[in-house]
């Protein structure tokens, strides 16, 4: 296995641009793809997720033109739902992004599919996306465990209707029928059962397809009507903003090593719920400025926060390892669905930093975090998770060296990671 050991880093300093983001790549690379008309999409994230992606869309006929650094793309798009005489297995990795709103696209679509991923995949559920489907005339079979992927689809199109989506293990099954339903014959009305997680994820959503022409009214996100028999209209350019949570460990090392660093990119115009990140920085006593598109922060010494992070579910996971340099037991609250994430991803976040000395308690639905009085040399394991990687990273601003194993599993979201996060270290 890989290891990359990062020595300790004695000073934080300088700006750094943030590659596009994973959210918004592929629902606009799904989007441009079901839409009448020629999409470019600029500042495409290049990423494991979005070659998962742009793998698919290929296999589903789409035509696209890929710029040799993968960050354009001209998509033409089929002008409704997809239709294949053949049937396609499509392999998804480990890519939510690509899963959820593919499996409900290809419900409403014409063809037999069959939807396949990481062994991760197979542990991450989908069954209230899938029971939502089937609400809406959908046919869905498990292939090995009840609702679980591996998928089989057989798609001949969907009728719509009253529709309840149980929102409260992932906003991706709520994004994913939002996303289908205009290609719907009726018109959809969704209903949320349980309590909408992430939400902030459903904004850009919503956000995604008002750009593609299609309008949905959202009634407090509880309810929401959608009218069916519509064609999504490319809007020509799509930029993707930069993605606000791969800025969460930049905006992190400034905060913790008391040097100022801009994360341009996202900023206040972001649509994107991980920029108010930034705010938690704040409440732990950094100093913030925004532009539209960037974030800065100076660093101070930092204080504990005891916040609910169901808003920021990714961004969150950053906090995590900023809390072993602040005063004080830090507390991220209401983070159940970390559970069904890459890995475990409370239980992984525990086990790795009580390896650096932390004192952990480990909930169903948060973690507290006490800081030791000096931290330990560790090998950090990942579990395959790109964010385990990227946040322990951080323990590097300490006097202590860190060990990352497999730290290639940043492809997942941000190939270029470790060389990114150089930029702005210093030996002096
Ligand atoms: O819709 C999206 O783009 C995402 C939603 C969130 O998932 P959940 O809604 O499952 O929390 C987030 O963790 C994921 O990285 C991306
Ligand atoms: C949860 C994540 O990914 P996914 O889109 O696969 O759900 C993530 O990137 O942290």
């Amino acid at each position: 296995m890989e290891q990359l050991t990062l020595k300790p880093i004695a000073r934080i300093d300088g700006t750094v641009n943030v590659p596009g983001s994973k959210s918004l790549s592929n629902r606009a690379l799904l989007l441009a793809a079901l839409a009448s008309g020629e999409t470019t999409l600029t500042n495409l994230l290049d990423s494991d997720d979005i070659r998962h992606m742009l793998a698919a869309l290929k296999q589903l006929g789409v035509d696209y033109q890929l710029s040799e650094d993968k960050t354009r793309c001209t998509v033409t798009g089929l002008g409704g739902a997809f239709k294949v005489s053949t049937p396609q297995s499509l392999f998804l990795g480990n890519a939510g992004t690509a899963m959820r709103p593919l499996c409900a696209a290809l419900a409403a679509s014409v063809g037999e599919f069959e939807l396949t991923g990481e062994p991760r995949m197979e542990e991450r559920p989908i069954g209230a996306l899938v029971d939502a489907l089937h609400q809406a005339g959908a046919q869905i079979d498990y292939l090995k465990n009840d609702a679980y992927p591996p998928l089989k689809i057989a798609g001949q199109g969907l009728k719509g209707g009253h529709i309840q989506v149980d929102g409260s293990v992932s906003s991706q099954f709520l994004t994913a029928v939002l996303m289908a339903a205009p290609l719907f014959e009726d018109t959809t009305e969704i209903e949320i059962v349980g309590e909408l997680v992430s939400k902030p994820y459903i904004d850009i959503t919503l956000d995604t397809m008002a750009k593609f022409g299609v309008q949905v009214n959202n009634h407090d996100y509880q309810r929401f009507e959608i009218s069916g028999g519509q064609t999504y209209r490319s809007p020509g350019q799509f930029l993707v903003e930069g993605d606000a949570s791969s800025a969460s460990y930049f905006l992190a090392a400034g905060a913790i090593k008391g040097g100022t660093v801009k994360v341009t990119g996202i900023g206040s115009d972001s649509i994107q719920g991980d920029k108010d990140f930034a705010l938690v920085l704040e409440k732990m006593g950094a100093e913030i400025q925004w532009g539209p598109d960037y974030i800065q922060v100076t660093g101070a010494p930092l204080k504990a926060v005891d916040m609910d992070m169901n808003h920021i579910p990714d961004a969150a996971m950053t906090i995590g390892t900023a809390a072993l340099f602040a005063e004080g037991k830090t507390a991220i609250r209401n983070i159940y669905n970390w559970r069904v994430k890459e890995t475990d991803r409370l239980a992984a976040m525990a086990a790795e930093l009580r390896k650096v000395g932390a004192e952990v308690i480990e909930g169903e639905d948060f973690i507290e975090i006490t800081p030791p009085e000096a931290i330990k040399h560790a090998a950090i394991d990942t579990y395959n998770d790109h964010r385990i990687a990227m946040c322990f990273s951080l323990v590097a601003l300490s006097d202590t060296a860190v060990t990352i194993n497999d730290p290639g599993c940043t492809a997942k979201t941000f190939p270029d990671y470790f060389e990114r996060l150089k930029t702005i270290c210093h030996e002096r």
